[in-house]
């Protein structure tokens, strides 16, 4: 029992009824921002959705950029761009039909605004508190998979503390704002409500037969008796989540391309930690070696140099991070 416990006041000698703390929260902060309800409902199950959360202006705003961007009309420096891996060895010239998702937008100030809006951020610190960095930004723009059946578009239930070098977990949230309706037909989130009070499970690439994107381990046994929640959402829909909530997202069975916006954000407070000997090896191994195939081997960079280099103060003091 971590929530919720009834702790007697300090300072009463007795034990009455009226002396006990009405709540003990372990994953939200104090602020007036979170309804009593909305906090009960995060410490319990790891998410929260704020519905209409960001203006359609807004979101038309990352629409151009992306496209723009697609179009290589802009390039931002240190943006990561990501093809289907059905199309990952093909010429196709770079268009939005071609490009999955972009990562790493933290030096474009269209897009970059989305981790900077306050209605955002007045969330974010119900988890985060008040130093706030920006650790990993991405625009997911999930393909269509009808056609060739091969369900690539699929992202696996993973955690995606599997992927951050940094701790602790708690001070760590993800928002992520539907660009447009979505639903299961194009692809939505699906969470496995409460499992962020579980650990961090190991991560590898599923045994998929028409091929796995890089980089998107999966959990290999996840308990399948746990609750599926699938998150219908509007534009401008918005889900905090913690770093141990197992999700992922299902097939893209439309035509359209489904997009959707999203921010990691940590208190500026964490600490980074070395996940030598951990399960999160093997992804450190990858993110580096890619590194190096970058910027050559011989200039030897670690997973922190390359987390510390791309994260970005929101709000508050860059204290650690
Ligand atoms: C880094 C930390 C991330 C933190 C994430 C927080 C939680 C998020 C959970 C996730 O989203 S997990 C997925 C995170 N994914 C990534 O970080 C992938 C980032 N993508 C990349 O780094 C590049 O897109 C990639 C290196 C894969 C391709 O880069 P380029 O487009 O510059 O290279 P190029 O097209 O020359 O392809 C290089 C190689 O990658 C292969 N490739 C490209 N796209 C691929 C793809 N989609 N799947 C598999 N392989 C792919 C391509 O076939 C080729 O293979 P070979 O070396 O064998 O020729
Ligand atoms: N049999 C399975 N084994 C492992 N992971 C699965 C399996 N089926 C779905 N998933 C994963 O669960 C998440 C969502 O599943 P979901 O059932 O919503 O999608 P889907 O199977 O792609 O589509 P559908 O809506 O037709 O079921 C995705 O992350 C998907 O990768
Ligand atoms: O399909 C999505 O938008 C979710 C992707 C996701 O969970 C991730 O990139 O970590
Ligand atoms: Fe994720
Ligand atoms: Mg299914």
């Amino acid at each position: 029992m971590r929530c919720y416990v009834n702790i007697p006041h300090p300072t009463s000698g007795t034990i009455s009824s009226a002396s006990f703390h009405p709540q003990q929260f372990q994953y939200t902060l104090d602020n007036n921002v979170l309804t009593l309800e909305q906090r009960k409902f995060y410490e319990e199950n790891g998410f929260l959705v704020i519905k209409n959360l960001v203006p359609d202006a807004d979101i038309q705003r990352f629409r151009n950029e992306f496209e723009k961007i697609c179009r290589k009309e802009v390039k931002p420096l240190g943006l990561t761009v990501m093809r289907d891996v059905t199309i990952s060895k093909s010429e196709y010239a770079p268009s939005e039909k071609m490009i999955t998702k972009v990562q790493d937008f933290q030096e474009d100030k269209e897009l970059f605004r989305y981790c900077t809006l306050p209605e955002i951020l007045k969330y974010v610190e119900c988890f985060t508190g008040p130093n706030i960095m920006a650790m990993h930004t991405m625009l997911i723009n999930k393909p269509p998979d009808s056609g060739n059946c091969k369900k690539t578009s699929r992202h696996p239930l993973h955690q995606d503390l599997h992927y951050f070098p940094f701790r602790p977990s708690d001070l760590i949230v993800c928002a992520w704002t539907a660009m447009e309706h979505i639903d299961r037909n194009n692809g939505c989130l699906v969470v496995l409500p409460g499992t962020h009070k579980g650990s961090l499970k190991p991560h590898d690439y599923p045994k998929w037969e028409g091929g796995v994107n890089k980089m998107f381990h999966g959990i290999q046994d996840y308990e399948d008796n746990n609750t599926r929640v699938h998150l219908v959402m509007e534009k401008g829909d918005t889900v905090f989540f913690h770093p141990l909530l197992i999700h992922g997202s299902g097939q893209n069975k439309t035509q359209g391309f489904r997009k959707a916006i999203s921010c990691h954000f940590a208190s500026a407070d964490c600490h980074y930690i070395d996940v030598k000997g951990t399960s999160q090896e093997n992804i450190e191994k990858e993110v580096v070696g890619i590194a190096h195939k970058f910027y050559g081997a011989e200039n030897s960079v670690d997973l922190k140099d390359i987390w510390m280099f791309r994260a970005r103060l929101v709000k508050g003091e860059r204290t650690n991070l």
